[in-house]
C-alpha cells in the first residue's frame, strides 16, 4: 500500500502499536527547563538513563547572552544550569554546557552537529523540536513527564497522528523569505489548521530553499497546531549532513537507503491538504497575539469585524489583541514604530538569517531611539559570522552583538522587553509577555527585522537598497 513519509518513519519505529502506540525513540535532545523534574523522578526510582548514548543536552533558556566570563547574575538561571550540569554528570550525558564551544539553542546545534538524521525518531522537551523535521526525521516536542519516560526507556507513547499535506508552489521574490511563507501559511490556515496532523511541507516552493530555509518553516509548524512538521530529503539535506562532527561512519551507505526509502510514495493519501502559491506572497508583520495575527507590511492593521468575519469569538480576540498591541485599526504597519529589535531564536538565527539581516544593517545606522540586538543561534554560528565579518556589520550599524542561546525569544533571563515597549523580531510567538510583562511582538523576517532598526518603523524591504 502506499504511504506517507511521516507513515513509514512511524512504522519503522513502532515497538507496541495501539492507541496509543510505543515507538522507539533514536535521539533525545534535552535542555535546561524541562528535565529537572524528569531527572528527579529517575532518582527517586532509582533507574539510570537507557541510552545516555543517545541523548545530548545543551543550555540555552536561562544563559546569559552577555560576557561568559562573569558569573551569572540572575539566580533561578543560575540555578537551572546548574543542575542541568549535575544531572548530565551524574547520569553520563554529554553536555554542550556554558563554557562549550559547542552551546548554542538546541534546535540549531542538533542539525549542525549531524545529531539530526532522516528518517529518525528524535525528541526534546521543546515544542519547537518541529525544526528538526527539516531532515526528515518525525521530531516531536513533549512535556517533562515524556522526558522521564524516553531518559528511562528510550521509547515514547503517542496517538498516532494524521498526515497533513501542504504543498508549497510558486517562485518567492528575492527579499521574500522561509519566514514570510510560513506566517502566511499559518496566517492561511490558522494557529489550530494542524492540530493532530504531522504536517508535510512538498512541492517545487520546498525543494528551491536551502536546509536553513526549510528549518525555519518546519520550526513553526507548532504554532499551526501541528504535532511536527516534516519535509522529504534530497541532496540539500544530504550535502548538508555530510561530514559533521556526530554524522556516522557508514553515511554514503545511509544517503543510499534513504533515496530510496525516505519519500511519500505517488498515491499515498493524507488526511488534509492545502496549497500556498508563493508568487505573490508579501513580507509578513504580525499584528496581534498570536501567529495568525499576520498581514502583509503594505497592508494596515485590520478591523477586528474585517480579521474575523461574523465569529464574535474571534472579533473579541482580535479586539482584545489590538488593545493589547496598543495598536489603532487603519494605521498602515509601515506607521508603527519599534523601540527594540531582536534578531535571533531556533526560527531564525541560523547563518543565513543573519547574512540576510545584514544586508539591511550594512552601511546604516540604527535608528535614534530603538535598541537592536543579535544574537546568534549558536556559538558555531557566531564563530562562522564572526569569519565572515559580520559581527563588525551589525556593530557599526549600533546593533549589539551577543553570545548564543534564546535570549529574548522568551525572556528566560535578563534579556527582556521593558512593559509597553514594542519589539520587531525574528522569534516565532508573539503572545501576550512573552518577551517580558506588557511587552509588544511583532514577528518578521530577519531582514525586515534589520529594515525596521535602521528605519525606526516597519518598511517594506522590496523598495529598500539592500547591500
Ligand atoms: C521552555 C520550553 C518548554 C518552551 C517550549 O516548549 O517551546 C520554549 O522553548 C518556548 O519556545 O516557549
Ligand atoms: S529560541 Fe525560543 S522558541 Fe526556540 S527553543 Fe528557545 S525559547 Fe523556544
Amino acid at each position: 500500500m502506499a504511504r506517507t513519509l511521516f507513515g513509514k518513519i512511524w512504522d519503522a519505529h513502532v515497538v507496541a502499536d495501539g492507541r496509543p502506540s510505543l515507538l522507539y525513540i533514536d535521539r533525545h535532545l534535552v535542555h535546561e527547563v524541562t528535565s529537572p523534574q524528569a531527572f528527579d523522578g529517575l532518582r527517586k526510582s532509582n533507574r539510570g538513563v537507557r541510552r545516555p548514548d543517545l541523548t545530548v543536552a545543551t543550555v540555552d533558556h536561562n544563559i546569559p547572552t552577555t560576557n561568559r566570563s562573569l558569573p551569572i547574575a540572575d539566580q533561578t538561571s543560575l540555578i537551572q544550569i546548574q543542575t542541568l550540569e549535575r544531572n548530565c554528570r551524574d547520569f553520563g550525558i554529554r553536555l554542550f554546557g556554558m563554557g562549550s564551544a559547542g552551546q548554542g539553542i538546541v534546535h540549531v546545534i542538533g542539525p549542525q552537529m549531524g545529531i539530526t538524521l532522516p528518517g529518525t525518531t528524535i525528541v526534546c522537551g521543546d515544542s519547537h523540536t518541529s525544526t528538526h523535521g527539516a531532515f526528515g526525521a518525525l521530531a516531536l516536542g513533549i512535556g517533562t513527564s515524556e522526558v522521564e519516560h524516553v531518559l528511562a526507556s528510550q521509547t515514547l507513547w503517542l496517538e498516532r497522528p494524521e498526515p497533513f499535506e501542504v504543498v508549497v508552489t510558486g517562485k518567492r521574490g528575492p527579499t521574500i523569505t522561509a519566514k514570510d511563507v510560513i506566517l502566511s501559511i499559518i496566517r492561511n490556515i490558522g494557529t489550530a489548521g494542524g492540530t493532530g496532523t504531522v504536517i508535510e511541507y512538498r512541492g517545487s516552493g520546498i525543494s528551491d530553499m536551502s536546509m536553513e530555509q526549510r528549518m525555519t518553516v518546519c520550526n513553526m509548524s507548532i504554532e499551526a497546531g501541528a504535532r511536527a512538521g516534516l519535509i522529504a530529503p534530497d541532496e540539500k539535506t544530504f550535502r548538508y549532513l555530510r561530514g559533521r562532527r556526530y554524522t556516522p561512519e557508514d553515511y554514503e551507505e545511509m544517503v543510499d537507503a534513504w533515496r530510496r526509502d525516505l519519500t511519500t510514495d505517488s498515491g499515498a493519501t493524507f488526511a488534509k491538504s492545502y496549497t500556498i502559491h508563493t508568487d505573490e506572497i508579501a513580507p509578513q508583520v504580525s499584528w496581534g497575539t498570536n501567529p495568525a495575527m499576520t498581514c502583509d507590511v503594505t497592508q494596515s492593521v485590520p478591523f477586528p469585524e474585517d480579521y474575523a468575519g461574523d465569529d464574535p469569538g474571534q472579533v473579541r480576540g482580535a479586539k482584545k489583541a489590538l488593545e493589547y498591541m496598543d495598536l489603532r485599526p487603519g494605521t498602515p504597519i509601515t506607521e508603527i514604530p519599534v523601540d527594540r529589535v531582536f534578531i535571533g531564536s531556533c526560527t531564525n538565527a541560523r547563518l543565513e538569517d543573519l547574512i540576510d539581516a545584514a544586508r539591511a544593517a550594512r552601511g546604516r545606522r540604527v535608528a535614534p531611539g530603538v535598541d537592536a540586538m543579535v544574537v546568534p543561534g549558536s556559538q558555531d554560528v557566531k564563530r562562522q559570522a564572526e569569519e565572515m565579518g559580520l559581527d563588525r556589520v551589525f556593530r557599526d550599524a549600533g546593533f549589539e552583538w551577543r553570545e548564543s542561546g534564546c535570549s529574548m525569544c522568551l525572556g528566560m533571563n535578563p534579556d527582556i522587553l521593558e512593559p509597553g515597549q514594542r519589539c520587531a523580531s525574528t522569534s516565532n510567538r508573539n503572545f501576550e509577555g512573552r518577551q517580558g510583562a506588557g511587552g509588544r511582538t511583532h514577528l518578521v523576517s530577519p531582514v525586515m527585522a534589520a529594515a525596521a532598526a535602521v528605519s525606526g518603523h516597519f518598511v517594506d524591504v522590496r523598495e529598500m537598497d539592500l547591500n
